[in-house]
């Protein structure tokens, strides 16, 4: 229960129960505490049930944490909302059509059904595999259309364009297109032509006007391109100054493109047709259905809508769930909120327009919707606004900082915008403190100068934040969250923090089929599905250790481990996908949230049994190529910062917000874009490049229309800067901003200085480990009495490299290698000593544990020995291996690792003179043998000399051994 009351405003909105209402709800005004509120106060007036409130939000999490407040705040129990209608646009489709719409697709003429055994297809990998079998069969079918697929760079892109078509309510039909959905397919030349004029209106020069942009861009007109012969030349396309002719408007936009429609239509039909042949549904066609049935049948329609409709984030809807929404509700009780400098889901076919135009659209679809007949029965032209002005979460210096990030250029070609302020409702803050530092910095190496400030920081009262009980308090790592872009930059962070011991929660999407876990999951699936499997050999014998000579060995005399042999009959014994998965991560030591994931992931893709193996491992093999992402909630719990990508922090707030990688080519993202065939507004159905025989020779030609019309679209990086700010609130106290060597212009155009960082990051924590340590000493009698021998090497990088397991583990760890390697009946209890067993059952020589190894030197003038234990000398007739088990996870500790195992490489040289002596580490939490270059013994002897020299107090000259 919240113990604050509503403000003003709040309130107003918790009141409004009935008419329309269209809420602008800025960030951190209490959106869901407000909607919440409103809920539980429609509930508490009589004549109101919970069946009576369709509550739209736009994930499953946020549906279930609305159930959650509005339990909190009125008399209702979870048990009685249970199936209360809180539920996302899609889950409450599907509900429809399971409860309602089997004959759903006999209204656009498709003959096969929905049953209640027909699967929702969540995962888009596995629907273009399906997509991908389609097409082929499509195209043995329709050889009519071949011209058209020749022109795709990839097949799949057409599933791209049909979630596209479906999202703004165009349909394909047995015999053409639902209702309007052709004239959207056609474009809309009037909101074109104001378009071409924007860009075509000359600028502004100090001497008269000069060229309009439209004109300026289309110099170059033919430069690498092949057009059609039918293309104008440049000098008469620009031959007019300083615009270019009008006509050119009517002459790009008016292109045959019957041909064009047909193909899209009989793929996007004969796709209908082939997923419900196969009995599923994706998500688009969820929607899809539930529209034309709720459109269609109309006493069904009467008997599903609500009393009330309320839609959360509304900024993120579609134009299909805008008309969705209106289809579902029976009176003017409508009640949609967002805010739209906050709509970053374009890539999803979120449309801003539906809330920053929402009074124009609602009039719009009412009679789009009521053209033949009544399905929005209430009156659309009387609706309030309420501005949600109070903000909660951040200083009144952040959010005044905020509104820049709406008008700054992403792109060198754009300028900065000042009119947009006019746009921007302004915000107040309610923090009783404003102690914000809003700072920019670069430097060459990002990452580096991140975990430098983030160290800088932590502790550090210039950056305090309010602690509970309403007083400034230093901060911790935990009131640090990283914001980026995109995903790839918040990993290699993440690995950076790893090395220098900083903890860092991982929140967002990963490339999950391209990590370790998932790489070894694959080689063993291969190996299941075929003994002989190079490319599953190659992956499992490398992580045991093997080299590549002794793996190549092993393939071509097919002498695989018997232990791997018989690890993969277990695995050949488990019943499910999660079962295999398990075996594979357990013998791995894999116990972690990427493990989780894919096991959830490959369980939910393929039911239970394992009988398609096969189809794993393709699907698997087409995540990693498409690099296909999964949420991963990676938090080693504690005192964590947190790196998150702007989309996975949205909704959230942290005390101190560093927003990083504003990068060229990562901010706004580089790449990507559509193939080929493409539908955009205004301009609708287009292709940019036409597959011909002309000029007397087959070729793919560019589409010279098509490049005039998209010199006059808009860029849309509106969906960039607004990215920004929804990164920019989610800060409480401070901001910073960071950038490498190449800032975007979204970084440059910021109102503020950069500092440069110069990187300098300490590993965290000073945890002795067990590490064995080399002793130097004396011999006897020369030792001075009570005085404990020397070591060689420097603690200090010994801290946390091991990041808290701990002397204990570490013995526990050596002892088991002991016993494996004397040929104890031992078994491994984790996955360090799985690695270890693994790793002494591929060696073929004599194994000697735990050897003892003095090395005596001469120091000045003075005798010395070192002594320490060699862990395991693997003796083969040729060579003499020497290993040394490390249990740490980090890898800052080498160097003096190289010190200890350069001792023992002398003392097994000289012990084994006529044999090849290696020296490597064994890193036993995940299997990697590092081999070691030796020092030479005078190197080492400096080192002891320098020991010495520290350890002397002033003008004395006995040696003192510490
Ligand atoms: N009337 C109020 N008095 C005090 N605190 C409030 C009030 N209303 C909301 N809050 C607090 O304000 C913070 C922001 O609320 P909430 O997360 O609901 O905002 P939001 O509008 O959903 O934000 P955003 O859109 O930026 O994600 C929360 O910590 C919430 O508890």
């Amino acid at each position: 229960m919240t113990d604050f009351e509503p403000n003003d405003k709040q309130q107003e909105l918790i009141d409004a129960t009935s008419g329309i209402h269209v809420v602008d709800a800025g960030a951190g005004t209490g959106k869901t505490f407000t909607i919440t509120r409103r809920y539980a106060n429609l509930l508490q007036q009589d004549e109101t049930e919970p069946d009576d409130i369709l509550l739209i939000t736009f994930t499953n999490n946020a549906a279930a944490e609305m159930k959650e407040r509005v339990v909190a705040n009125c008399d209702y129990s979870m048990s009685a909302l249970r199936d209360a209608p809180i539920n996302t646009f899609h889950g409450h489709c599907h509900e429809l059509l399971l409860r309602d719409g089997f004959s759903a697709p006999t209204h656009l003429g498709v003959d096969d059904r929905i049953t209640s055994s027909t699967r929702l297809l969540e995962n888009e990998v596995v629907e273009e595999d399906r997509f991908r079998e389609f097409i082929s069969q499509f195209a043995d079918e329709h050889p009519e259309h071949h011209d058209f697929l020749r022109v795709l760079r990839e097949n799949t892109s057409l599933l791209e364009v049909i979630r596209e078509l479906a999202a703004k309510g165009i349909f394909p039909t047995s015999d053409g297109w639902y209702r309007n959905g052709e004239s959207y397919l056609d474009g809309d030349f009037e909101a074109f032509e104001e378009l071409f004029e924007t860009a075509n209106e000359p600028n502004e020069g100090a001497n008269g006007p000069t060229q309009s942009d439209l004109r300026d861009d289309l110099s170059g007109f033919e430069r690498d391109r092949c057009f059609l012969p039918d293309a104008p030349a440049e000098s008469e396309l620009r031959d007019n100054y300083p615009s270019i002719d009008h006509e050119w408007a009517d002459r790009a936009f008016d292109e045959e493109r019957d041909a064009l429609k047909a193909f899209v239509h009989d793929i996007y039909f004969e796709y209908i047709e082939f997923a419900l042949r196969q009995n599923y549904l994706n998500f688009s066609f969820l929607q899809m259905f539930a529209f034309v049935l709720l459109c269609e049948d109309h006493a069904l329609r009467e008997s599903v809508q609500f009393d009330h409709v309320m839609v959360d984030e509304f900024q993120d809807t579609s134009e299909i769930q805008f008309k969705l929404a209106l289809l579902l509700a029976g009176t003017d009780n409508l009640c949609v909120v967002g805010d739209w400098k906050q709509s970053i889901y374009g890539f999803q076919y979120a449309s801003v327009d539906n809330i920053r135009q929402f009074e124009e659209r609602l009039g719009n679809y009412k009679r789009e919707l009521n053209s033949d007949s009544e399905r929005v029965a209430f009156p659309v032209d009387d609706v309030t606004g309420i501005k949600l002005e109070k903000n909660y979460r951040s200083t009144q210096s952040i959010l005044n900082f905020s509104r820049h990030s709406l008008g700054l250029p992403a792109t060198s070609n754009e300028e900065v915008d000042l009119d947009i302020e006019d746009d921007i409702t302004p915000l107040t803050a309610t923090t009783d403190h404003d102690n914000s530092n809003i700072e920019a910095f670069t430097s060459d190496d990002e990452c580096e100068a991140i975990l430098t400030r983030v160290q800088e920081i932590v502790g550090n009262r210039e950056y305090a934040v309010e602690g509970e009980d309403g007083e400034l308090r230093p901060p911790s790592h935990e009131d640090i969250a990283v914001l980026t872009r995109t995903r790839r930059f918040g990993r290699e962070l993440q690995s950076h923090a790893r090395e220098y011991n900083i903890p860092v929660a991982y929140e967002g999407g990963v490339e999950l089929f391209g990590t370790e876990q998932a790489i070894l999951l694959l080689a063993w699936l291969r190996l299941l599905e075929d003994r002989h499997s190079k490319r599953g050999w190659a992956v499992v014998l490398e992580e045991a250790g093997y080299t590549l000579d002794e793996v190549k060995t092993i393939l071509e005399n097919e002498s695989y481990p018997s232990n791997m042999l018989s690890f993969r009959e277990r695995l050949a014994s488990a019943e499910t996908v999660g079962g295999i998965a398990r075996l594979v991560f357990d013998r791995y030591g894999f116990e972690d949230a990427y493990a989780d994931a894919l096991v959830a992931v490959l369980q939910g893709t393929f039911d239970s049994t394992t009988h398609n193996r096969g189809a794993i491992v393709r699907f698997m093999e087409q995540s990693l190529e498409a690099d296909a992402t999964h949420d991963v909630d990676d938090n080693p719990g504690g005192d964590s910062i947190t790196v998150q990508t702007i989309h996975a922090a949205k909704g959230l707030e942290h005390p101190i917000v560093i927003l990083a990688n504003i990068n060229q080519y990562s901010f706004p993202p580089s790449g990507g874009g559509a193939d080929r065939i493409r539908y955009e507004d205004p301009v609708g159905l287009r292709q940019t490049k036409h597959y011909a025989d002309a000029h007397g020779r087959p070729h793919i030609y560019d589409n010279w229309r098509y490049r005039i019309l998209s010199k006059c679209l808009n860029r849309d990086y509106d969906e960039e800067r607004r990215l920004m700010y929804v990164a920019i609130t989610r800060a409480e106290s401070h901001v910073l901003f960071s950038a490498g060597s190449s800032p975007s212009p979204l970084f440059e155009n910021l109102p503020l200085e950069p500092e440069t960082v110069e990187p300098d990051v300490e590993a965290a924590g000073t945890t002795r480990t067990e590490q064995s340590r080399l002793q130097v000493s004396v011999p006897v009698p020369d030792i001075p009495a009570g005085q404990s021998p020397h070591s060689l090497m420097d603690d200090r990088v010994f801290s946390d490299v091991d990041e808290g397991r701990g002397i204990e583990f570490g013995n526990q760890v050596h002892d088991f290698a002991e016993q494996y390697a004397e040929g104890a009946v031992v078994e491994p209890s984790n996955k360090d000593e799985r690695h270890v067993a693994e790793f002494l059952d591929s060696l073929d020589g004599e194994l000697r544990a735990e050897e003892n190894a003095y090395l005596p030197v001469t120091v000045g003038e003075q005798q010395v020995t070192i002594s320490g234990i060699i862990d395991l000398l693997h003796v083969t007739a040729e060579r003499v291996d020497i290993v040394d088990y490390k249990t740490d996870l980090g890898r800052h500790a080498e160097s003096e690792y190289r010190k200890q195992l350069s001792v023992y490489y002398h003392v097994v040289r000289a012990a084994f003179p006529d044999s090849r002596v290696t020296t490597a580490l064994f890193y036993t939490a995940d299997g990697d043998r590092i081999e070691i270059d030796p020092l030479s013994k005078d190197e080492i002897v400096d080192l002891i000399d320098r020991d010495y020299a520290e350890a002397q107090p002033d003008g004395e000259e006995e040696p003192i051994i510490r």
